[in-house]
């Protein structure tokens, strides 16, 4: 048996092993393992040959079906469940060439022991199902049957796990659908290809960023990143001139594209920021184009020798790139790295949220605010209104400044409560804006009910009447001594000043009464009430002074202050 005989993924099981055992084990690195999974029933994989597993379902009704029984059978088979893995997804626009490049990767996993990984050019490549044609082909999400165990520099022999994804955006689906899958991949997976035509534009940036929201939006929250590499492959690179094919000029490129400045506007400073505070590792490759025979040819089955030299050349590069044994990275979770079985539970809990009908849809951006963020300030707004119309509305009676500004401050925060509950795309970030607006206007409506309590305290109501009277009263008394002792400027300075206290008097009655003239009316109240709290600033100092007085006078009564002591100390 010779190696190239057995490249193929499509031979059987049985051939793998013995080319295994024979020549590919003692090499560096990779190795198969014929006793990778263990098929439990032997109608379901007649010839146990390797192939892709439909695990994710994507159902005509739009909902989706997460095949567990061949999720177990592959990752719990029992040489690989307690390795810990290794999770390599391509995604991006359906019909882009992922599955092709899929199975350049498995050739990679299955020959990476000889000299020639690509082996031969006239072999038609085969594996993920992929085609020509302008209608999708993959549909969901497919891993490979066959789990490859791979030694890593330090020792370890983790388990790499390829997977195959739906495009997005095809006219099946719908946004929900492509989002789905998009983010659940991204969360599966440890390394998340996606694959992008000819240019990295502005809308694959969104909706990268769309689509990672809406992957973040099931996850636990964490202050550590929730996704680990992604890796931008541009496909049929035109541009070599200005960025060379491959990882520098691919990097080179990208660090253009996401780069945050001053003078951006907000809307692109906040994809890249988000984008960003995804991934703990971004990176990027530019592809060739691989030839017309490639992408026109409906009889091209994919043999090398029929490709491009130079997109040959380039996976070449890009493949050890991504998949050699020292730069596969482990998938990690809140920081822990993660096993085959516990990659099974994950993809259990994640694709029940998605079932679920907590999530919001995924809309576009506006569709957003429509959708989540404006009613969710909506209903905080009408939660606070309602509540404090309960404790201070108009019928309710006058309430202690102290005890309306304690029960507003738990009332806000209920409401703030009720926007923060409400799952919202968009971020963090975008959602703070609308919380402080809301935070605003709920600190507006206060001031409106601390005014609509006091006009229902007496003593407010009476304030400006009382203040005028004493206005009057002294400058009437006032106004008799000096005119008794003889001083009569200031007598007349009294009467005058009376006189006017009384026409301002009678004017803010009338203003009261047929409710004209307003804004003198709150211009004569304001000017009393600065007058009366004026007056009772004084009357209060008065007051202490007498009674430090009246104590430095009687020392007998020291129980009382030494009782308010202690008060004073834990105040
Ligand atoms: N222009 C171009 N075509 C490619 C490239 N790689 C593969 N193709 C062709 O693109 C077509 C689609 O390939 P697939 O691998 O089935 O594409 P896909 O992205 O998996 O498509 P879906 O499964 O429908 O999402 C095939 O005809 C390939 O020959 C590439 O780099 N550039
Ligand atoms: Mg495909």
């Amino acid at each position: 048996l010779t190696v190239s005989s057995l490249k193929s993924a499509s031979q059987p099981k049985r051939f793998k092993c013995v080319c295994v055992c024979v020549c590919v084990r003692k090499r560096e690195g990779i190795f198969l393992d014929k006793n990778v999974y263990d098929w439990s029933s032997e109608e379901e994989e007649p010839d146990g040959r390797a192939r892709p597993v439909q695990v994710l379902l994507v159902k005509d009704d739009h909902t989706f079906e997460l095949d567990e029984a061949a999720l177990s059978r592959i990752l719990l088979a029992e040489e690989v469940r307690d390795r810990e893995v290794v999770a390599i997804s391509v995604a991006g626009a359906f019909r882009k060439g992922k599955s092709f490049l899929m199975d350049f990767m498995l050739r990679y996993m299955y020959n990476h022991a000889s000299e020639d990984w690509l082996g031969n050019a006239d072999e038609p490549l085969t594996g993920f199902s992929w085609r020509g044609g302008s209608e999708r082909e993959t549909t969901g999400i497919q891993i490979w049957s066959e789990v490859f165990l791979v030694d890593k520099p330090d020792g370890r022999k983790v388990a790499v796990l390829l997977m195959d994804t739906q495009g997005t955006f095809d006219s099946q689906s719908t946004l929900r659908d492509s989002a789905t899958v998009f983010a659940l991949s991204t969360m599966i997976s440890s390394m998340q290809v996606y694959n992008i035509s000819q240019n990295v534009q502005e809308d694959d940036l969104q909706h990268l960023q769309l689509f990672t929201e809406y992957g973040r939006l099931a996850m636990e929250e964490t202050f550590l990143k929730p996704f680990q590499s992604m890796i931008f492959l541009v496909r049929d690179w035109s541009f070599p001139y200005e960025f060379p094919y491959g990882q520098e000029g691919g990097m080179k490129f990208l660090e253009k594209r996401l780069k945050i400045s001053e003078n951006q506007h907000e809307e692109l400073q906040n994809v890249r920021k988000h984008i960003h505070s995804c991934f703990t590792n971004i990176s990027c490759f530019l592809m060739p184009h691989p030839g017309l025979k490639v992408a026109t040819n409906p009889h091209f089955d994919g043999r090398i020798k029929e490709i491009d030299g130079e997109f040959i050349n380039n996976l070449k590069v890009l493949v050890p790139w991504l998949l050699s044994p020292r730069n596969i990275d482990v998938k990690e979770i809140n920081g822990s790295k993660i096993t085959c079985r516990g990659l099974v539970e994950y993809f259990k809990a994640y694709i029940k949220i998605y079932q679920g009908e907590e999530l919001p849809h995924p809309k576009s951006m506006l569709q957003v605010k429509i959708n989540t963020i404006f009613p969710s300030v909506a209903a905080a707004k009408d939660l606070y209104n309602k509540k404090m119309e309960e404790v201070c509305g108009g019928d309710r009676p006058f309430l202690a400044p102290s005890e309306l500004q304690a029960r507003h401050s738990v009332i806000r925060e209920e409401a703030l409560q009720v926007f923060r509950g409400v799952k919202k795309m968009g971020g963090e970030e975008f959602s703070r804006r609308y919380l402080q607006q809301l935070e605003g206007e709920i600190d507006e409506v206060f001031v409106q009910y601390i005014k609509h309590n006091d006009s229902k305290n007496i003593f407010h109501a009476a304030r400006t009447p009382a203040t005028l009277f004493v206005v009057i009263f002294v400058m009437y008394v006032a106004a008799g001594i000096t005119g008794f002792v003889g001083v009569d400027i200031i007598a007349s300075l009294c009467n005058m000043i009376l006189g006017l206290a009384l026409i301002t008097l009678c004017t803010w009655a009338y203003i009261r009464y047929s409710g004209e003239y307003r804004e003198l009316g709150a211009v004569i109240d304001q000017v009393a009430g600065a007058l009366w709290d004026q007056a009772l600033y004084k009357l209060y100092n008065v007051a202490a002074n007498h009674r430090h007085l009246y104590h430095h006078a009687f020392p007998g009564p020291q129980v009382e202050e030494a009782a308010e002591e202690p008060d004073k100390k834990r105040d």
